[in-house]
């Protein structure tokens, strides 16, 4: 297969929004999320009743070669399922040893990452903060506020996305609100 020709393009997405004028976004409804979410009776009355849009995201269509980056923006809407705050799915990179990074442009939230080796960190995102994913650390972005999460990401095109072990381990450390606050406890669901 002849090499696609890579060429320079310019691709718009709005500051506060994160919205793209010129591509469509993938869109993550809470019907997309099964076993994501602690409160399995609050997670299915949501989506009976209205099986809200949790996430969206932009991601482009390049060759994903070692050498490429993809980049987008991700808008993670406020929300809670029974006390858990609407997140994204998290995942690895299929290749562990990549890593990401992440520019938040408007609301306020959490990256909540984990590595297979057991070590588990959270960075706040709110806007101006760029956070750091370091290689072999699965990360999940979290609304931790009343308006939607809007982050730029950048990460190394071949990097993949594995869901299947945050599927069927979940994450070790669970978001939830208490007392009107963020607190992170321990996933009583989690699997070794
Ligand atoms: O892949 P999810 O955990 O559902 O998160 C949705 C998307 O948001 C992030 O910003 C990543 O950079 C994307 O590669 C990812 O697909
Ligand atoms: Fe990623």
């Amino acid at each position: 297969m002849t090499e696609k020709v890579l060429k320079p393009f310019t691709i718009d997405f709005d500051l506060i929004t994160g919205h793209s004028e010129t591509k469509n976004s993938t869109k993550r409804p809470l019907s997309k999320m099964k076993g994501m979410y602690a409160d399995d009776v609050a997670f299915e009355s949501a989506v009976q009743n209205d099986d809200q849009l949790v996430y969206e995201f932009y991601e482009l269509d390049l060759p994903e070669t070692p050498g490429n980056l993809l980049f987008g923006t991700s808008i993670v809407y406020p929300g809670k399922v029974g006390d858990e705050y609407f997140m994204t799915k998290g995942h690895f990179h299929t290749i562990l040893d990549t890593g990401e990074v992440y520019y938040c442009l408007s609301g306020y939230g959490a990256m909540l990452m984990e590595n297979p080796e057991g070590d588990w960190d959270i960075q706040y995102f709110s806007p101006g903060k760029g956070v750091y994913v370091p290689p072999r650390y699965a990360h999940r972005s979290i609304n931790l506020g009343n308006d939607p999460l809007v982050t730029f990401f950048t990460f190394r095109a071949d990097a993949g996305h594995d869901y299947g072990t945050i599927e069927t381990k979940g994450y070790r450390k669970l978001v939830v609100e208490r007392d009107g606050k963020p607190e992170i406890i321990d996933n009583p669901k989690w699997k070794e």
